[in-house]
Formats: structure tokens, sequence, C-alpha cells
């Protein structure tokens, strides 16, 4: 298993372009299904993710041409062979299993395995399966099986979530666009990937409206068509590389940034005395901060436009050099702190109780190896390892390539010492 060697202490400076969205991507490729039609996605991260994604679907009958390297990734279901995705390949990824509704959509049954993903929690499909059940869809989960099938078609439904699940929204909304009638979905997720899957979709014909707010309707239709779309950039990605260069110090500008979807994150960077420049016209945001100590700020983890969740290991690994203490509060996971005991092996010092975890800054971090034990975790390690004195080494580093495209290439062009070594964990 490769690890990542990083000599920490130098500062970052230059620039960095953000890439596509991993978890826009995914919901975005799975939209391939609903019609007979190519997709064209432009702006494709290249992750672990996401081509795996792309095997699913051949499996289906998918035809995926996306070259390595390449940005641009062609998808046609003109005929799909199976309605089966196996365990093997629905367990490394949350998002795959999203294809379930699209599948009873188009060929009126699917069998789909119960879905992987980060280990940050219990993480059920019931919000999954009662969307879908109240569409029509006949369920039963059988050796880790959703077996499902919609002999007189998808029907719309008004579905009330009992919370704001992202996945579970994007499903119903998949789903809702091929059944007939309307679909209402109250209490709906906000994040800005939902507005982009609900673009392209609507670029292939589908009548969504309300993204972006609780509230989303979806009027069905009988068909729909191929389409281009580009990707939204990944707001994720940019928020990690801003608390690096705030944790490592210097002045990075990160291009292509989805700017006004990074507006909480932004608040507690300036909170903590960062110097950012938002420049949402250009879609820039620039970071600074030249000798000055972090400021110690709390936050709370809260569905969008709150703090997301998917930026709260690396605040933590920021806030462990901060002056002061700081509490991080996760209310969207129940186990989403594994971090914590692996900065702590850096110096940091991080007390959790439950669902809180306080964080006394310390004047400086130590390298040591440590473990990345899921995708935010282990890139919040790499932003610690960057403010440390000497050398970090992290094992594991296969969850880093689930959601970072050419990590180690986009920090050394600003100056950090990151080295990729192939062969056993330390
Ligand atoms: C691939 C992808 O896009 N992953 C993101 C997506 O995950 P994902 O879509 O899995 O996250 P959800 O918004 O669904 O999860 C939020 C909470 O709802 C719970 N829940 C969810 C579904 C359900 O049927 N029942 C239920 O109880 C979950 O256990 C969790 O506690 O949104 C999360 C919250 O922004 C992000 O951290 C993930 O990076
Ligand atoms: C939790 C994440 O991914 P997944 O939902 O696929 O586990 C993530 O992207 O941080």
């Amino acid at each position: 298993m490769d690890r990542l060697n990083i000599i920490g202490g130098a500062e970052l400076n230059g620039r960095i372009p953000v890439s596509g969205a991993k978890n826009s991507a995914l919901k975005l490729m799975v939209a391939c299904l609903l019609t007979d039609q190519p997709i064209t996605l432009t702006n494709m991260p290249s992750l672990a993710d996401t081509r795996f994604l792309a095997q699913l679907l051949e499996t289906l009958g998918v035809e995926v041409y996306w070259p390595k390297g390449e940005s641009t990734c062609h998808l046609n279901a003109a005929e799909l062979k199976s309605t089966i995705a196996p365990y093997e390949q629905v367990r490394k990824m949350r998002a795959s299993f999203n294809v379930l509704g699209p599948l009873i959509a188009r060929s009126g049954h699917a069998t789909v395995s119960l879905p992987g993903g980060c280990a940050i929690g219990a993480r059920p499909v019931d919000l999954h399966l009662q969307a879908l059940e109240a569409m029509g869809a006949d369920l039963k989960v059988e050796n880790g099986y959703v077996k499902a099938a919609a002999i007189q078609g998808l029907k719309g439904a008004h579905i009330v979530f009992s919370m704001p699940s992202v996945g579970a929204t994007e499903h119903a909304m998949l789903t809702a666009t091929l059944a007939s009638g309307e679909t209402i979905l109250e209490n709906a997720a906000r994040e800005p990937e939902i507005e982009d899957l609900a673009d392209c979709l609507n670029s292939m014909g589908a009548k969504i409206s309300g993204t972006g707010t609780s509230t989303i309707r979806i009027v069905g239709v009988e068909k729909l068509n191929g389409t281009t779309h580009a990707v939204m950039p990944d707001r994720i990605e940019a928020g990690t590389y801003a608390m690096a260069a705030a944790a490592a110090g210097g002045d990075v500008t990160l291009d292509g940034a989805p700017v006004d979807a990074l507006g909480a994150m932004i608040a507690k960077l300036r909170e903590a005395g960062v110097t950012v420049d938002a420049d949402e016209a250009a879609s820039t945001l620039r970071i600074r901060r030249n000798g000055t100590r972090l400021k110690a700020v709390s936050v709370s983890t809260q569905p969008h436009p709150g703090f997301p969740t998917d930026l709260q290991a690396q605040f933590m690994a920021l806030m462990s050099v901060a002056d002061g203490t700081s509490i991080i509060r996760e209310t969207i996971f129940e186990n989403r702190f594994m971090h914590a005991p692996e900065l702590s092996r850096l110096g940091a010092d991080i007390n959790v109780r439950g669902q809180e975890a306080v964080v006394k800054g310390v004047d400086h971090l130590t390298g040591a190896p440590v473990m990345a034990t899921d995708l935010r975790a282990s890139v919040s390690l790499v932003i610690a390892g960057l403010a440390a004195e000497g050398e970090t080494v992290v094992n594991r580093i296969y969850h880093l390539d689930r959601g970072f495209e050419r990590l180690e290439a986009k920090l050394n062009a600003c100056g950090a010492n990151i080295k990729r070594l192939a062969g056993e964990d330390e």
C-alpha cells in the first residue's frame, strides 16, 4: 500500500487549480442510466471513486469512454445488459447505491447491494428506501441486497424527509424525473451538488424546480435525452487547500473555486485571523497568513449552507495549532472523529467527548507516522503534516485517492515537500 512522506515546515505559495467535484460527478454519472442517449461530462475528476463507478456502470451495460488523464467522460446507456449492482462494486462507495432508483425507472426492476463509503457512522439507507416505496417501488432487503420492482411503473409522490439527506434527496430526484406525475420533496437537502445534478437533468429534459431550497418539485417526463454538462468545482477540495495554506502559512490562490458555496468556511477562516480574498466573479479564493498565529475558533457542522462535515477534520487540524481552545461539534455523522487520535500522535491536544472535540491549540506539531482512516480524515493528516516540524508518514492513503486528484502535485507546486512511497505500510 502506498504512503505519503511529508517534510513539514515549508510555507505554501502559488496557485492551485480546483478539480471537478467528486460528490457531484458521481451522481451525474448515475444520471446516464435515465436515458438511451449519450451523456458527456466535462471537468470530471479522475479519482478512485469516479473510476470505480465507471466500472459499475460498465457492468450494467453502459459504454464508458474516459481515457486516462482526460477530464471528459462519455457515457452511453443505450442498452442496459444487467440490473444487478453487485456487492464488490457497491461496497466501495456510498454514491453507487443511487443506481437503484434510476434502474427501476428505466427497467422496472433492480437488485442493488447495500452501500459502503467512508466508515463515519451507521449510515442507513432508510430514507432512500422510503422515497422509492412512496413512488410505488416494491422493495425487499435480503442477503445484503435491495430487490426492487415497480410492475405498474413509478408514480410521483409527496415525500417529507425526516432529515435533509444529500444522498436520499439526489436519489429521489433522479428517480422522480421519469415517474408519472408530480413529486414533491420536503425537508430536502440544499447542498450545491444537488443543484448541479438538477441543472444536468433539466438539460436532459427533466422538469425540476426548487433546488437550493428545502422543497423540490419534479414533474415526471416520459423520456430524457442526452446532454453535455460540466461538473461543478469541488468545494471540499477548495476548502481543504484553503486550510492547508492557512495551516502552513504563505499565499495561495485557488483557481476555479466555487466561492459562493464556501461562505461558512470563509467566515471561519477569517475569524481565525486568515486573510481571505474571495472573488466570486473570477472564481478565485486567495488565502494568506504571514507569520501571525491562528486564533482558536469553534465550529459546529451543519447541512448546507452551514459548515460542511466534509471539512471538519481539516478544520480540526488547523485548530490544533491555533492560539486558545476551540470546540468542534459534529452533528451530521455519529463517528467522524477518527482523525483526532492520529492528530494527537503529531502532538495535538484533542479531547473527544461524544459529538464534541475540545482542541487546545499547541505551539507546534512534530512529525510522526500516522494512519489514514477515511477520506477527509486522511487529508487532515496531510494538512497537519505540512504544518508540523520534521517528517510525517501518512499510511493507508488509498482513502485519499478516493477524493483528491493529484494531491501531491498540486501542493508540491506551491512549495510543499510530499513524496508518494510505494510499498508496505509502516
Ligand atoms: C457521495 C456523497 O455525496 N457523500 C456526501 C453525502 O453523503 P450522504 O449522502 O451519505 O449523506 P447524508 O446527507 O445522506 O447523511 C446525513 C445523515 O443522514 C443519515 N441518513 C442518511 C440517509 C438515510 O437513508 N438515513 C439516514 O439516517 C446519515 O446516517 C447521516 O447521519 O453527504 C454528506 C453530508 O454532507 C457528505 O459528508 C458526504 O461526503
Ligand atoms: C464521506 C464521503 O464520501 P462517501 O459519502 O462516499 O463515503 C466524503 O466525500 O467525505
